[in-house]
């Protein structure tokens, strides 16, 4: 038995608020998760050994710590599942860049092998064994674009619109736990209500709608519809402490392109209405970006991308 080519899409947040802080030193968040289709592709094969195998390798981490393994042994454990699983991945999601990319194969492990090794777990069920996995793990099995609050777990289904996005990585890593205990940080920022959300995003579909956001290359301003909702509280800290992403930011918006971090960073993105836009800007960036010191471009790599109505997996776990 064997599942092949099992995607698990980045995340992007289109905004983020810290809130507050709780006790253990996890802060509490507001934010709104999209799944866009810059994806990893999982293959799983199920064996009778019990042993969980997977050959991707992330340099300086434990194969037992990737967490694809770590998902497996979940269910394993949670279950008393008896079957082990080989594990392959082909990674297209830049590993640690605010994408979610590691968070995404764990959710896509306990999807596919709930199914693999017939555990019949239900949604709730996999979203626990998901949380302590890591804060973003439980939305990939929620599986909708959903409203984020708590730690990244209190989740609500929003509707968002079709939407398409520039994806750049600048030639930097940025360590979460950095970020989050840095003294600069604005930890309280005042909580919203969900609707002031939804009605923004219905104001701008309008807007979008009625041509104001649908720009073309030729007027300038590329297409990019330039309005984000609230902001990403992460994005000071990170640009005050590294200058290629202040740096990939100015060159991004002095190409007329508006963009904006993605959870703790370094991954930017900027919203268009259609994906014709994403990928005109895509090209129009490429080959012209500046270097930091002699050798490294200020980004490495850019991608457009669809952002997803609902998670390709979705409907493979029973609510
Ligand atoms: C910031 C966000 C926004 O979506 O995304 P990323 O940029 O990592 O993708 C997430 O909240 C990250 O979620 P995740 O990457 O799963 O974080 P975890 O592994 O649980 O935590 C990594 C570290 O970040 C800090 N952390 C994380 C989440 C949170 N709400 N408060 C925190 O203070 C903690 O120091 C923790 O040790
Ligand atoms: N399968 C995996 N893919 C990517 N990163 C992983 C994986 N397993 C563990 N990790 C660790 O998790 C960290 C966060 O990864 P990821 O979810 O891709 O980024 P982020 O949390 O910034 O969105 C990485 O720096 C890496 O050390």
């Amino acid at each position: 038995m064997r599942l092949y080519d099992v995607p698990a899409p980045a995340k992007l947040n289109l905004f983020l608020h810290v809130t507050g802080r709780r006790e253990d030193g996890y802060h509490l968040l507001q934010t709104v998760f999209r799944f866009i289709d810059l994806c990893d592709m999982l293959h799983f094969e199920r064996s009778s050994d019990g042993l969980v195998v997977c050959d991707h390798e992330i340099p300086g981490l434990p194969a037992e710590e990737n967490l694809i393994v770590r998902a497996a042994r979940a269910l394993q454990q949670a279950t008393g599942a008896k079957w082990g699983a080989r594990i392959s991945c082909d990674k297209r999601i830049p590993a640690g860049g605010g994408l979610g990319g590691g968070s995404s194969d764990a959710a896509t492990t306990l999807i596919a092998l709930n199914r693999l090794w017939e555990t019949g777990l239900n949604r709730r069920q996999l979203m626990e064994l998901a949380l302590p996995l890591g804060a973003d793990v439980p939305v990939f099995v929620y599986g909708q674009p959903a409203f984020a609050e708590g730690v990244g777990e209190v989740l609500t289904g929003v509707d968002l619109p079709e939407r398409a996005y520039l994806v750049a990585q600048p030639a930097q890593h940025v360590s979460t736990p950095h970020v989050f205990t840095d003294p600069g940080l604005t930890r309280d920022t005042k909580s919203i209500k969900m609707s002031v959300f939804a009605d923004w995003v219905l104001r701008h579909q309008l807007q979008a709608k009625g041509g104001q956001a649908k720009q073309t290359l030729e007027s300038g301003l590329n297409g990019s519809c330039g309005v984000f909702f609230g902001r990403n509280d992460l994005e000071p800290v990170v640009r005050a402490r590294y200058p290629v992403i202040e740096k990939a930011l100015a060159f991004l918006r002095q190409n007329g392109i508006c963009a904006r971090m993605t959870g703790s960073g370094a991954c930017l993105f900027a919203e268009f209405v259609t994906h014709e836009q994403a990928l005109l800007n895509q090209q129009k960036i490429i080959g012209k970006i500046p270097y930091c010191g002699d050798t490294v471009p200020v980004i490495e790599a850019a991608w457009a991308c669809h952002g997803l109505l609902d998670h390709p997996l979705r409907y493979w776990t029973k609510d």
